[in-house]
């Protein structure tokens, strides 16, 4: 089923004549099974034929109105969850779909999980039903205004008070103001807030406290409390629909048994005690949305993508000579090898994002059964992963917006709305340098257990054959031979494993470790990068080993696996040749069979958008429109611009009119 909801004539149709594979197949290639298919359709229309739903004003809307616009939406969303009984992956997709940043991201994306997951079996069966039913409404109140990335710096105490059996929480500064929360400033009840411990006169570090925040009766925050949002951000909609918020608290108290005890209890008497798990799973909450966010990417990776392809196949610009028909820009080379590669992106970090998943739900299994082995690879890959994704991303819309001209800069594009709602990503749940940092760190101790004979596993695992890929030469002597996965593999393999021994080695060299690696740090992120595009590129040729079914799907993820290997390839050549895996001339023929490739996808460029199966709702772009009837759609849309509403602007009289009738005054004139 195609995704239209436009008009009637259908102006991309002969392009999507040309498409040699089955679009319906490539459907669920994408979405990951039949049942994936139909339950986003499904959804994605229940929301695209509600008026409720609309969005096509959102970024004319006030900050007040849009605020309100979400309440609406979001209540409504709710309604008809509970009405049509929607299953949790039918009601997180309809939410998906409504497509506008709210309260209740962070209510199920992490108020929900953070009690889920550290918080004791009584505290789940408390807090998550009341949440679950709305009675509650939630946030993640961990970042301050001073503290953000250094999350053993924040400053918010909840100190043990054994005469009451109270942990007392407070805001001893101005920059232990927690900053930043989303739902927090006007929408939620509760928080999951993030305070150093103190009992017995000791700090034990930082740990997670239910605290409720307003009043469940009239919503006014409860005494102690001062509560706010912290003023508009980047872009017209966006994410201004999100109440982020600052709090503060005076000498709050709340219950002993809201500390979530998971991991660690204070008694009664107030003596600290710390079960026997890794402390790192306080921060479990943040690996958990590190691994959605990954997903995330693909999915706004390819709208923009949608878009930009679309649009390029409906604009034409110059012509022959002979004045014949002008050409339509995807046909121009540098378009293609501007556009393909992000569109072999959003493949990659689909697939990518599906095998995190996996990892995520594996590790959280052996977590279970008390082996904590995988966490530090769950955490580098989440980590290193979200980074790469969301940096890459987040260049992407900007990049699609350009490629549309002049006409990607309107509103109505959809993409400043897009690019303004998703560069927070590059930010959020942890700043990519920061991550990369953590990657680094972990493939520091790899390299440095290799000496000792420990055979690395996981996604560490290729640097077990270090005899190997520290001096192997790539055998290509062909464009075509860059088609090869082997080829490829052992080339990035060897890029990753020589860039993180040539950091190790410069460390060792530093008067010390810390400062070594502080010294060494520009370095240690692009050996990151390398790492985590390896597994990018592993875990692609990994999905084409699968059981890939419809016709010329296969062969079409071949050629998208193979762009997005040999442009990582073009753009990072710098990394290749000095570490002496590849020859300038193997460089060369990589770029060569890069057009080839490029040739391929021209003909599939447009039914490969269509298989991401989006509504003309969801896009919310006059651009990407599905029947690519664009002209007219823009035309129509300027004019609901409210600066349109009346032919004599507002100021006319006062301030327009006096300057036109104003008598000369200067001499010289
Ligand atoms: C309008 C149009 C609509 C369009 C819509 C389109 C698209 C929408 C797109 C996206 C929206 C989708 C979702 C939105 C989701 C979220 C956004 C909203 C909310 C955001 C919330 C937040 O940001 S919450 C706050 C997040 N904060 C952080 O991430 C802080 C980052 N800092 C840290 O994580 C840590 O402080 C640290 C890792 C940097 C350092 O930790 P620390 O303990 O101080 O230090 P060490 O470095 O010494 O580490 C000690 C050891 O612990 C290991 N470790 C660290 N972290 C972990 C971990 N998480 N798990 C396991 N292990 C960990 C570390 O490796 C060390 O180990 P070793 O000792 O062995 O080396
Ligand atoms: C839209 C949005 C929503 C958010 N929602 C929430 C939420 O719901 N709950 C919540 O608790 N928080 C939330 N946050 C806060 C967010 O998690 C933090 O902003 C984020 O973790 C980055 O921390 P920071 O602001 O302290 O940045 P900083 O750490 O101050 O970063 C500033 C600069 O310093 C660099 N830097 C920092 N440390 C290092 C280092 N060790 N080495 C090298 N460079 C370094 C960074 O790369 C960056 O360039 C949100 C933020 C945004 C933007």
């Amino acid at each position: 089923m195609a995704a239209v909801d436009g008009g009637e004539v259908d102006h991309l149709a002969g392009e999507r004549a040309t498409a040699h594979f089955d679009v319906d197949a490539m459907k669920v290639a994408w979405a990951g099974s039949r049942h994936a298919v139909e339950v986003n359709d499904r959804m994605a229309r229940l929301v695209a034929s509600d008026p409720v739903f609309r969005k096509d004003t959102r970024t004319m809307l006030s900050r007040k109105e849009l605020f309100k616009d979400t309440l609406k939406k979001a209540a409504h969303a709710w309604k008809r969850i509970v009405e049509l009984r929607l299953t949790e992956e039918e009601a997180n997709l309809l939410r998906l779909y409504v497509d506008q940043p709210g309260y209740v991201d962070l209510h199920w994306g992490m108020f929900v999980p953070a009690i889920k997951g550290q918080g004791t079996e009584e505290q789940q069966k408390k807090w998550v039903p009341m949440a679950y039913k709305f009675q509650i409404i939630g946030c993640y109140a961990q970042t301050e205004l001073g503290h953000g990335s250094n999350v053993q710096g924040l400053e918010t105490t909840a100190t043990f008070d054994p005469n009451t059996d109270e942990f007392v929480v407070h805001s001893p500064t101005l920059t232990s103001s927690k900053w930043w929360p989303g739902g927090l400033g006007k929408a939620s009840t509760h928080a999951v807030v993030y305070a150093r411990l103190i009992t017995q006169g000791k700090d034990y570090g930082i740990h997670g406290f239910i605290v409720q925040l307003r009043s469940l009766d009239d919503h006014s925050p409860l005494p102690g409390i001062t509560l706010g949002d912290i003023g508009g951000k980047f872009g017209s909609g966006a994410y201004n629909s999100m109440d982020n918020g600052v709090l503060r608290f005076d000498h709050v108290r709340i219950p002993r048994d809201q500390m979530l005890m998971r991991l660690s209890q204070v008694t009664r008497e107030g003596k600290y005690v710390h079960s026997d798990v890794p402390k790192q799973l306080l921060y479990g909450t943040m690996v958990y949305v590190r691994q959605t966010i990954v997903a995330d990417a693909s999915k706004a990776l390819s709208r923009a993508v949608c878009i930009a392809v679309r649009y390029s196949a409906i604009r034409k610009q110059f012509g022959s000579q002979a004045g014949g028909p002008e050409t339509q820009v995807l046909n121009y080379k540098t378009q293609q090898s501007r556009l393909f590669p992000l569109l072999a992106s959003a493949y990659a970090y689909r697939f990518v994002g599906e095998w995190l998943k996996w990892l995520y739900t594996d590790v959280m299994q052996k977590l279970e059964a008390k082996d904590y082995s995988t966490l530090p690879e769950a955490h580098a890959c989440t980590a290193g992963l979200k980074s790469v994704t969301t940096s890459a991303t987040a260049d992407a819309i900007e990049e699609c917006r350009k490629l549309c001209g002049g006409h990607g800069y309107l509103n109505s594009s959809g993409l400043p709305e897009l690019f303004a709602v998703y560069v927070p990503a590059c930010t959020y749940e942890g700043d990519n340098v920061v991550l990369l940092l953590q990657v680094a760190r972990f493939l520091m101790k790899t390299v440095s257990q290799l000496a000792s004979g420990k055979q690395p596993v996981g996604t560490t695992a290729y640097m077990g054959n270090i005899q190997y890929l520290m001096q192997c030469k790539s055998a290509v002597n062909t464009a075509g031979d860059w088609l090869n996965p082997a080829a490829i593999k052992e080339v990035f393999e060897a890029r990753a494993l020589r860039m993180a021994v040539n950091c190790a080695q410069n460390i060792s060299k530093a008067p010390s470790q810390e400062e070594g690696f502080s010294e060494l740090s520009p370095d240690l992120l692009e050996s990151a990068v390398a790492h985590v595009q390896l597994i990018i590129v592993t875990k692609f040729f990994e999905k084409l080993q699968q059981d890939i079914i419809g016709h010329g799907v296969k062969e079409q993820l071949q050629n998208l696996c193979n762009i997005y290997a040999l442009f990582l390839l073009h753009k990072h050549l710098g990394d290749f040749l000095s570490t002496g895996c590849i020859t300038p001339k193997q460089g060369a023929l990589a770029n060569e069979q890069l057009g080839r490739l490029y040739a391929q996808v021209r003909p599939n460029a447009v039914a490969l958008v269509d298989a991401f199966d989006y509504t003309d709702h969801y896009l919310s772009s006059v651009l990407g429109r599905y029947d690519g009837d664009v002209y007219p759609a823009l035309y129509a849309e300027a004019w609901k611009d409210p600066l349109n509403e009346t032919v004599i602007p507002d100021g006319y009289q006062e301030h327009l009119r006096p300057l036109l009738k104003q008598q000369l005054k200067f001499s010289r004139l």
